[in-house]
């Protein structure tokens, strides 16, 4: 690393080397992190703290087997980086020649198969860090910096460039094409209890120690970049990029536009969660909390898109993006709806009313009034030429229901209106159909991929933001919404569940629960099985007023548990699976 000059203003040579450096440390509640020393151990909850803080060091590519083969993409993305292509497309990846070597034997080493049983549609592409990187300094001149918020600088670590809301703080006179220095500004704790940043968007950075929050930034740099724009343009605009990072700490494929509908960038838990699940053609299956749809198109590829897939969302917005992937994954057995899923279970009197027998396996479902278009997978809400009403047309040829075809491209170009905003008749992005809820009984299988406390997440920067009380909020929800998948999954059935946090109280203790409460449930072993097993005992929260209790010794197994310490070095999950027996209602 380049010395920096050692006058009064500017910090000496060795400081600079503990400055400029990507050591991150996350901070929690007291309260949190003593519950997850009890929990994990003191040892091995740092270690998950560290690697919380840091990204994983590949990618996890899920291959759309109904329109390629693993062996056909794994050759693609061969070829491309071959030809060093991928480093155009794929944002960050270097092939690197070492001892002369092959280019295209280095190439491989980055692109490989998944090495465990059961996931042979996955592909794994290689990153590396953390790279210690050279920041340059110029003696008697100060390194020209840009701060960025906590959320910016996780995008940046996973892959992105800095966009201009990210921005928090910037040298006095960076122009456009100045090479900066970029670290990330994390909340610290306040005097009267709480957390703030400090740094408010817009100030000043002079690269002295005099700066306010200098010290707070040392081993937070996270890489180097060309300002895309001069620092008054970064607080004028409202967006685009501000900086292109050129030297980063973490280098991480990312796919834009690579292999669109081909492939699926995707965590490797919830690859696994899907294949847990173990859907088969021809069945129904509901997915409770869907979107962005990951798991969803996994589940409706597993069926070789033959059955239904009902995916639910609360927000409107979501359900339009599992629409949208339903689409370019040409999956047409996707059904996705705006609901609550604390309210998916429709009363049976309302069901029997519209004549539906318990066990219909239909959804019972409100007209759309909405004049916009929307997707179903390969279906589509559309307008009838000359009325308001809004029909189904399905753009595969399994129905006979169909009214009108509507290529994918037409598909595609009304999405796109719908996401550029208002339209004619200001429409806020389109509309997508509203669930008024399902029967009882009615679905062969259900997956219940919680919303969480996401604290297995990474990189996370920050984690301070969640209580025990927090924790304890969304453990009481998770049960809500698992009352529901319990009451509308079939006897005989299957109900997965799955988080990606790694507090027990969302995991563990929903397992408890759940056994406790459903006799007629059963935990079951899991295939494939990459994890490891689940926490036993118990423990004593709120001054010893409430145990909580997490699994038995024989329940331990059964269970999976990503951890991101561990050398799968995958984000903190965990994956339960239940059948359900004859119920006793
Ligand atoms: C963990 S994410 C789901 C990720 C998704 N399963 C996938 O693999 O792509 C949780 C989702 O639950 C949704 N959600 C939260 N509360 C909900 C509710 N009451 N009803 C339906 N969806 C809800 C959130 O909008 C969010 O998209």
């Amino acid at each position: 690393m380049d010395s920096h000059s050692p006058t009064s203003a500017a910090p000496p040579a060795a400081a600079e080397t503990a400055r400029y450096t990507y050591s991150p440390r996350l901070r929690w509640q007291p309260e949190v992190e003593e519950y997850f020393n009890t929990a994990y151990g003191r040892d091995h909850f740092a270690r998950i703290s560290e690697a919380l803080a840091h990204p994983s060091c590949y990618s996890c590519i899920r291959v759309n087997t109904l329109k390629s083969s693993t062996d056909a993409v794994m050759h693609k993305l061969l070829d491309l980086v071959c030809k060093n292509e991928l480093s155009a497309v794929i944002n960050g990846l270097e092939v690197v020649e070492l001892n002369g070597g092959d280019q295209s034997q280095e190439g491989c080493s980055l692109v490989h198969k998944c090495p465990y049983a059961g996931l042979e549609n996955v592909l794994f592409v290689q990153g590396s860090g953390p790279h210690v990187l050279h920041y340059g300094s110029q003696p008697d001149q100060a390194v020209k910096e840009v701060v960025v918020s906590r959320k910016c600088a996780e995008s940046v670590l996973r892959g992105a460039q800095v966009y201009v809301p990210g921005v928090l703080a910037c040298s006095s006179h960076v122009e456009k094409g100045d090479k900066v220095a970029v670290s990330v500004a994390i909340e610290q704790p306040v005097k009267e209890d709480g957390w703030a940043v400090g740094i408010t968007r817009g100030t000043v950075l002079q690269g002295l120690q005099s700066d306010a929050h200098y010290e707070e930034r040392k081993g937070l740099y996270i890489g180097q970049g060309t300002a895309a724009m001069s620092r008054s343009a970064i607080f004028r605009v409202p967006h685009g990029i501000a900086v292109e990072m050129t030297e980063r700490v973490y280098k991480l494929p990312s796919f834009n536009d690579v292999l669109e509908g081909e492939i699926f960038l995707q965590n490797l838990p919830s690859v696994v969660t899907a294949r847990v699940l173990d859907p088969q053609s021809g069945e129904r299956i509901l997915d409770m909390c869907a979107a962005p749809g990951g798991k969803t198109t996994a589940i409706a590829i597993l069926m070789r898109d033959e059955g239904e897939v009902v995916a639910l969302d609360r927000s409107h917005n979501k359900v339009m993006d599992i629409l949208k992937l339903a689409s370019e994954m040409d999956l047409s057995c996707i059904k996705a709806y705006k609901l609550d899923a604390l309210k998916s279970v429709r009363k049976t009197d309302e069901a029997r009313s519209l004549g539906m027998a318990d066990n219909h396996s239909e959804a019972i479902e409100t007209p759309t009034e909405d004049p916009c278009h929307a997707t179903v997978g390969g279906r589509s809400t559309s307008v009838d030429e000359d009325s308001s009403t809004t029909t189904v047309v399905f753009s595969d040829n399994k129905n006979l229901n169909s009214k009108r075809y509507i290529s994918k491209a037409e598909l595609r170009k009304n999405l796109r209106q719908m996401k550029n905003g208002p339209g004619r008749n200001n429409c806020s992005g389109g509309r997508v159909e509203k669930s008024k809820g399902f029967c009882p009984n009615s679905f062969d299988r259900v997956l219940l991929d919680a919303p969480c406390s996401a604290l297995g997440l990474r990189p996370r920067l920050f984690a301070g933001e969640e209580t025990l009380e927090s924790l304890k909020k969304h453990s009481k929800y998770q049960r809500k919404m698992f009352d529901q998948a319990v009451k509308l999954v079939r006897p005989g059935g299957v109900i997965v569940y799955s988080t990606c946090t790694i507090n027990p109280g969302e995991n563990e203790a929903l397992v408890r629960y759940a056994l406790d409460t459903y006799k007629f449930l059963s935990l079951v072993s899991q295939y494939p099985k990459v994890g490891g097993p689940g926490i036993v005992g118990s423990c004593e929260l709120f001054n010893k007023t409430y145990t909580e209790e997490w699994l038995r010794e024989d329940e331990a197994d059964l269970v999976q548990r990503f951890d991101p310490s561990s050398s799968v070095d995958t984000i903190g999950f965990f994956i339960a699976k239940f059948d359900v027996g004859e119920k006793d209602e």
